[in-house]
């Protein structure tokens, strides 16, 4: 039974897929107090927020079976990503769902701001009657500067359009292409804050984008512009806006979001040209339903160990990609655990090779199963999401490389990996109905199920040494299933490869590597 904690308000339509499933029990409860949510972290499978949990390395460092963190909602900046992928645990957020209620409120604060709505209001109810003093401005016509173009700017500028505003977009992952689509002018970072009658930000808060909008930027500013915030505080710098507006510069500001949440008695709200809102962006019924069906799917998903698709600390795989991919997973894995248990010594460098239809692909997802393979075999704790991170810690080199060589297969992934002691490689391949199959161990070519309880030997090509390995077994009952050999030449050295029905105790290994003509023995579980 997966334990899902939820410690935000979510909808419950939203989450009816995880109160529905038989494989969950699930435990809300919200305003935890940091002690609360530190006992209740540590039998949580998953756990779903929203913006108020601060999912700290404190929090993450009392999880002991976390799998996933599940974020209703695009920002995640109330989670520390850092630590969870180095704990293995994927990090999940729902990037759509709340994207046309955030542009609409955006809107909704631009006219407010065009038109004095609140201020106005305020006055009105109050038994006043100023016509005069809020005279507003209209959006017609008015440059409109979207810093951030992404899913919610994108959606918003379609929405200024409408209104007739000429919309001017400063992102620099922006395309000539995808502006022109959206009838949006592209513009650098200084144009566009130039250009703007109201600039709005609508990019995540990352390190380049912290005081994104500070003192020298209101400097460039056009006199009587009005901004807006409905993305994440901190983007704008408050102390300089607060100057900006005093100064006369800046005409009005509309905030949704604030650099400390909830901002309680902050200096801006004493200047009458500000408009707040308490971050209410995504705060619809619709919005707050999308995003908890999505998230609680994809947790489901996670904990099922079925695909999923919006993990924050992983790379996203297109569908068509991911489904070409998914033979070869298992066979990535297997090579990476068997090479890494045939070779003795600290792991140093991890090579792969990818050949044939395979090595036109993006195949980074296959390298990190490989990885995850190897890696696994010598740490605990290992998964697709902490294992390149675990490699970089450990100073292991990883080179991956794609190659045009025929091996004779359609296809092969080679593994390669060298210790502190010594280097071997491993092929293997997807033959058709035998499924993941191993072709080659160094130069010997082989055909196995890389599968169960291996036994690899390497010894002597001389009369009698199969049959001396075989009655030791026999000996100690131990069934042998399946067996390949592979030599180069004729007395030289070799290579065996048995499937045994069971493990073996020390006792086996230590009789089998006494044997005459006997190099190694090693006993390989997949
Ligand atoms: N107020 C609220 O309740 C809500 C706020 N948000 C916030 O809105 C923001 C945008 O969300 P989405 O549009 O869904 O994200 P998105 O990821 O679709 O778009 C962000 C865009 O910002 C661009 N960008 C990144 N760095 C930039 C920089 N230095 N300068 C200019 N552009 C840059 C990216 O290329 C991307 O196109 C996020 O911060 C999110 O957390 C989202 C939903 C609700
Ligand atoms: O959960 C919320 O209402 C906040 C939404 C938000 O800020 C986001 O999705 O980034």
């Amino acid at each position: 039974m997966y334990r899902v904690l939820i410690t935000d308000p979510l909808s419950d339509l939203g989450i009816q897929k995880l109160l529905d499933a038989k494989d969950v029990e699930v435990i809300r409860k919200t305003d935890l107090t940091l002690e609360e949510l530190l006992l209740e972290i540590e039998s949580a499978d998953a756990l779903l927020v929203r913006s108020q949990t601060k999912v700290t390395a404190e929090v993450l460092e009392k999880a002991r079976r976390l799998k996933v963190i599940g974020r209703a909602g695009v920002g995640v900046d109330n989670i520390d990503v850092a630590t969870a992928t180095k704990k293995g645990i994927i990090v999940v957020n729902a990037p759509d769902g709340n994207t046309i209620s955030t542009a609409e409120h955006t809107f909704a604060m631009m006219i407010a701001l065009a038109r004095n709505i609140p201020q106005a209001y305020r006055s009105t109810i109050q038994g006043e009657w100023k016509r005069k003093e809020f005279v507003g401005i209209e959006l017609k016509g008015k440059t409109l500067s979207i810093i951030g173009l992404g899913r919610i700017g994108s959606e918003l500028a379609k929405r200024a359009k409408a209104f007739h505003m000429n919309v001017i977009a400063f992102d620099p992952y922006l395309s000539e292409d995808r502006a022109k689509k959206l009838g949006v002018q592209k513009a650098d970072f200084k144009e566009a804050i130039m250009s703007g009658d109201f600039i709005t930000v609508h990019t995540p808060l990352t390190k380049e984008t912290r005081h994104l909008i500070n003192r020298e930027v209101f400097e460039w500013m056009k006199p009587g512009v009005r901004i807006l915030n409905c993305a994440r505080g901190g983007i704008i710098d408050e102390d300089a806006l607060y100057e900006a507006i005093q100064s006369g510069k800046v005409a009005g500001a509309a905030l949704d979001v604030f650099e400390t949440e909830p901002p309680g008695h902050h200096p801006l709200f004493s200047l009458p040209q500000v408009i707040a809102t308490p971050h209410l962006g995504a705060s619809t019924i619709e919005a707050q339903e999308n995003v908890a069906i999505d998230v609680s799917e994809e947790v489901l998903h996670i904990l099922r160990n079925e695909p999923f698709k919006n993990a924050v600390n992983l790379p996203s795989i297109p569908a068509e990609l991911q489904s070409k991919l998914q033979p070869y997973q298992s066979l990535a894995e297997k090579l990476g655990q068997f090479a890494a248990q045939i070779v003795p010594g600290a792991l140093e460098t991890i090579t792969v090779t990818f050949a044939g239809e395979i090595a036109e692909w993006d195949i980074a997802p296959l390298t990190r199963m490989i990885l995850k393979g190897a890696l696994s075999c010598h740490l605990s704790d290992v998964n697709y999401v902490n294992a390149p991170h675990l490699a970089k810690q450990r100073g292991i080199q990883i080179i991956e490389q794609k190659s045009s060589k025929n091996y004779g297969f359609t296809q092969l992934i080679r593994v390669e990996i060298t210790t502190d002691q010594e280097q071997k490689s491993v092929s293997g391949t997807l033959l058709n109905g035998l499924g993941p199959r191993i072709t080659k161990i160094n130069q010997y070519s082989i055909d196995i199920s890389p599968e169960g309880h291996l036994l690899f030997i390497q010894h002597k090509d001389q009369p009698g040494t199969i049959g001396r390995v075989g009655t030791v077994l026999g000996n100690y009952g131990i069934n042998i299933a399946t067996m390949q050999v592979g030599r180069k030449e004729i007395g030289g050295q070799a290579i065996m490869l048995l499937h045994i029905d069971k493990g073996l105790t020390a006792d086996i290994l230590h009789t089998l590597k006494q044997l005459d003509g006997i190099d190694s023995v090693t006993e390989i579980v997949l």
